[in-house]
Formats: structure tokens, sequence, C-alpha cells
């Protein structure tokens, strides 16, 4: 079994509206070349910054869970939403939606692991400052292959990844934006790691790179194989990575390298 994968780095402005026409316009043009499943980055509808959260934020089913959704169904694909802040209670969480081809919502993360760090001469972010964590893992069936869905921070604990592969993913999308000191350090690093250790298909949509912005994110969208190698990446510009994801591969890795075999569980 095979499908294409499309990843939509796109360029995420301060006008909502324009963000959720861009993020349409990707997803026509994903789905006209062929793609199946397509993805968005994180925090897509809304600058990056705890300042615009709470005010770019919608309850469950507003009207960017309505776009995807009647998307996802016209054009018969599967979308996993980026994210977007979601409004719940008097509560903001950073969560991603996903939607079968029949428009159904499939799947919904809430971030679990907050990005609250402070790097000497680098980056300072507190998203518990505005943000609530969630406490779920998040995984659905699709007509190809159990999916995981993580969101940035969230990629720095392969734990979370190793569950998810023992439950069954074959492929996990991880809309993330990382930024340009841990970046350049680790993004490649440990996206290709995560699919190395766990030997499945790893995604990462960010935004593009916007210098005008109130953040810079990295971008380098990619898709890591099971063997650990790149099979799609982007660089910090617009752009759609194309994948495709081969689970004949996927098995015949696993066979030639027994890693997950191999654990021995009762040590550790
Ligand atoms: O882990 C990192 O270095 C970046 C994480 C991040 O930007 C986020 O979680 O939004």
């Amino acid at each position: 079994m095979k499908f294409q994968l499309a990843l939509c780095q796109m360029k995420v402005v301060m006008d909502k509206s324009v963000n959720l026409k861009t993020a349409e316009r990707m997803i026509r043009e994903a789905s006209k070349n062929g793609a199946q499943v397509i993805a968005l980055p994180e925090m897509f509808n809304c600058p990056y910054s705890n300042k615009y959260f709470r005010e770019y934020g919608e309850p469950e089913n507003g009207e960017t869970c309505k776009m995807l959704s009647s998307l996802a169904k016209e054009l018969k694909v599967t979308i996993i939403g980026g994210s977007i802040p979601e409004l719940a209670e008097d509560r903001v969480y950073n969560t991603s939606y996903s939607f079968s081809k029949d428009g159904e919502m499939i799947g919904k993360h809430r971030k679990i692991h907050l990005f609250d760090i402070d790097v000497k001469g680098g980056i300072r972010f507190k998203e518990s400052e505005t943000l609530t964590a969630g406490n779920e893992i998040t995984m659905f069936d699709t007509e190809f292959c159990k999916i995981g869905v993580a969101i940035c921070y969230d990629v720095r604990f392969p734990e979370l990844f190793r569950k998810m592969t023992l439950a069954g993913a074959k492929l996990i999308v991880l809309p993330g934006a990382f930024n340009m000191t841990t970046g350049p350090a680790h993004w490649d690093l440990t996206m290709r790691a995560r699919a190395l250790d766990n030997q499945i298909y790893f995604a990462a949509v960010s935004p593009a790179r916007d210098t005008e912005g109130p953040y810079q994110a990295y971008g380098s969208s990619c898709v890591a194989n099971p063997w650990g190698e790149f099979c799609g990446k982007a660089d910090a510009r617009e752009a759609i990575v194309y994948s495709e994801i081969d689970l004949e591969y996927l098995d015949d890795i696993r066979n030639q390298l027994p890693l997950l075999k191999h654990r021995k569980e009762e040590l550790y």
C-alpha cells in the first residue's frame, strides 16, 4: 500500500482570513497534484505569539474546522489541520483537528508538552502563560494506515512516539514551528531520529519563514522515512512538500533490521 502525503508549508500572516485562504489554496493545489493526506502547520491561522492566541481562538467547530471539514469532503482527502488556538470554557489549547475524506472529525490533539524554555542568547518562550496542556495521545485509523498526531515541542519526548508505534501508527504527522535557535540545532536530527528509532514515516510541517512577522519559524518541513532518511524537504519558503508513503518499504525495513522485535522490555 502506497499513498501520497503533502505538507503545506504556508506563510502565516496577521490577517486570519488571509491565512484561511492560503490554507485552502494550498490544500486544493496539493489535492490536484494527487495528494491523499494533506497536512498544515502549527498555528496556521494565527501569528505564533502568546499575545494573539486568545484573540484568534475558536471553539471546536468554529470557522476553521468548518472550512477544513468541507474541503476534506469536497476533495475526498484526509486533512491533518495543523493546529489552531482552541477556546474551551475559559481556556486556550493548541489543538490539531483531523478530518476524514467524508469530512468527519477523526482526530483532535491538544498539544501535551507546552513550550516553556529559556535558551541563553537565543529564545525565551512561555506557552503556559496563555495555553493549557492537553493530556491525551492522538491516533486514528485511515484507509491507508494508523496515523498519530503530535504538536511541535511534543516531538522532544520520544516515549510518546514509541507508544504510538507500538499501538500501530505507521505515519506520524507533527505540525510544528521551531525557531531560529533550536531549529538549526535540532530540527533535522530530531525528526530523523523519531523516524529511525520507530521505523516509521515521520512528517513535520512548519509555517514558512516570515522575516517581517512576530515569530521567525525555521521552515524546513520534512518527511523522514523508516530508514531515517529524508524523502521530502522544504527550505524556508512557502512550498508544498510531496512524499510517497510506502508501507511495504516500512515492512521491509522492519524485516531487515528488526529493531522493534529486539527490544528487551523486561530490562527497561
Ligand atoms: O522544541 C523546540 O525547540 C521548539 C518548540 C516550539 O517551537 C513549539 O513547541 O512551539
